[in-house]
Parts: C-alpha cells; structure tokens; sequence
C-alpha cells in the first residue's frame, strides 16, 4: 500500500528525508517514531502529496504520489494542527468535507452519525467547533480523515490532547480500520500507543529509517536484557541525535513557498 524508493526531501541545505525506503503491505497499523525533526511530518507530507520529494519515487495505494488529484481520494491525513472551520458546527464541517470528496449525499451523513457516535460527539454535532475542547477537535479532525473510506490514513499523533478514554476510543478505531483492511501510518511521541497497536514500527533518525520491526521485535535490539521496551530501543538508535538546523537560519520550500522559521 506504500511502497518508497530513495525519497528524499530537501529543504534548502537541510535533508528532511533521506533515501527513505518504505514497503508497507495493506492492513497494517505502521507506527512511525522518531526525534523530534527526524523528518516524520515531511514523510507524511511527501506520501499525501501536500509536498513533492526532492527525488526518488513513492506510490500509495498504486498512485504515485506526484499524482495529488489521483491521491486524493485514495488518503485520509490527520495532521498535527487539523483544519477547522471555527464557525462550523462539527456537522457542518463534516459534510462540507464529504462533499470535497464528492460522497452522496445520504451516505456520507449517514456515515458521519455513525463516527459521530462511535466517537462521542453525537450530542455535540451541532455545537460550533469554537466552542469544542482539544480533545474534541480531535476527534473531528479524525474523523473527517476517515469519512472517505481512504485505503491509507496517516495520522500525526492522533491521541493527543485526549482523555483516556477518548485516547482509548482512537485506539480501538485504528485497530477497526485496519481489521477492516485500511492501511493506518500513525506517527506519534506516546510509545505505549505504538506498542499497543503498532503491527510494524519503523524509527526515523536524521531523515533516515534506522530500524522497522514487530515492536517486540525492535524491544530485543535494546541493549537492556529480557525487560527491554520500545523506549530502550528509541533511546539507543536516536541517541546521539539533535534536531538538525539549517545552514541558514531560514529554510526555504520554494515548491510550496512555506517559511519556517527557528
Ligand atoms: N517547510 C519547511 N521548510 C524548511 N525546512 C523544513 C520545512 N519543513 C520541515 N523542515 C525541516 O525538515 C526537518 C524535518 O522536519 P519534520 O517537521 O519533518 O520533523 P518531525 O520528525 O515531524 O518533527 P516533530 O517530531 O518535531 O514534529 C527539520 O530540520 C525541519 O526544520
């Protein structure tokens, strides 16, 4: 379901990602660690198309993802500062978004009762989104990631900011989805979430995939005997690592002329 060969990222003179080489078969809950700049939310950028890599090649659900249009009906992106409309009830911002994927009209409501209740919110559907919590702004930005019924949903840290409960809820959703036969690339700091759900872990360091394993799997690589943990195995590969900084103190994406600053 994703399949990449020597993508890279170039920022300027940083390398976001670096010859990354992903083979990620469909069904599985892939959970994506890595420092903070490892180049995570440039890989998920890259695989939805909202970037084009500097080179090499990727394809998701067997659509290039140079192919935005192609894509688009193909992915569902939870990312990290989720697009509200503020002055939208959640309703209508769920049905705005069913009808950016032009789904029929009496499904798609239908299908976002039913996330609604399965997520929680069904008493607040008609509640504008200025006045929801984290927590619940959350939940629709999930939810609006999953109402096309994508074949691939990348998720960046999709539990934060949620109460246990509505953390637990996400969870057991996810584990749904890809029973279900959907693709899950969550990419998350909570380690006890990827170990809980993770089919597959791989951990991303410098812009370079470091390890990919079975979470019990990577745990064995840890350097701490029979208890070792995913968090031993994450501490050792990304030891050294710091946050890379540009030669300059602005990069430049001239592609999507987006600034960041540090
Ligand atoms: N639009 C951009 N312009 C310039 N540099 C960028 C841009 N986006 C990311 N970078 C740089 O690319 C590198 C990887 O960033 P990225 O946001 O992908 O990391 P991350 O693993 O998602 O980090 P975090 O865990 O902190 O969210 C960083 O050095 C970052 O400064």
């Amino acid at each position: 379901m994703i399949e990449t060969t020597g993508l890279t990222k170039r920022y300027g003179e940083t390398v976001a990602v670096d010859g990354l080489e992903l083979s990620i078969p469909k069904g599985t809950i892939y959970g994506f660690l890595g420092p903070n700049g490892a180049g995570k939310t440039t890989t998920m950028r890259l695989l939805t198309s909202l970037t084009r890599p500097t080179s090499g090649h990727g394809t998701v659900a067997g659509v290039s993802i140079t192919n935005r249009s192609a894509l688009r009906s193909h992915v569902g992106y939870l990312p990290e500062t989720p697009p509200l409309y503020e002055r939208a009830t959640a309703l209508e911002q769920l049905e705005y978004v069913a009808g950016l994927h032009d789904l029929p009209l009496e499904p798609a409501r239908e299908r976002i009762d039913s996330l609604l209740v399965a997520l929680n919110l069904a008493d607040d559907a008609d509640v504008r989104i200025n006045e929801f919590s984290t927590g619940m702004r959350q939940k629709v930005a999930f939810i609006q990631a999953v109402l096309h019924e994508p074949d691939v949903v990348f998720l960046d840290e999709p539990t934060s900011g949620l109460d246990p409960r509505a953390a637990k809820t996400i969870r057991e959703r996810l584990c749904a989805l890809a029973n279900a036969g959907t693709t899950v690339f969550l990419s998350t700091h909570i380690l006890s979430v990827v170990e809980a759900v993770a089919d597959i872990v791989g951990i991303l360091s410098d812009g370079h995939l470091v390890a990919e394993g079975t979470p019990e799997v990577l745990a064995q690589r840890a350097d701490t005997g029979a208890d070792a943990t995913l968090e031993d195995v994450f501490l050792e590969l990304t030891e050294a690592e710091t946050p890379r900084s540009t030669s300059n103190a602005v990069g430049l994406d001239t592609e999507n002329t987006e600034m960041i600053h540090d």
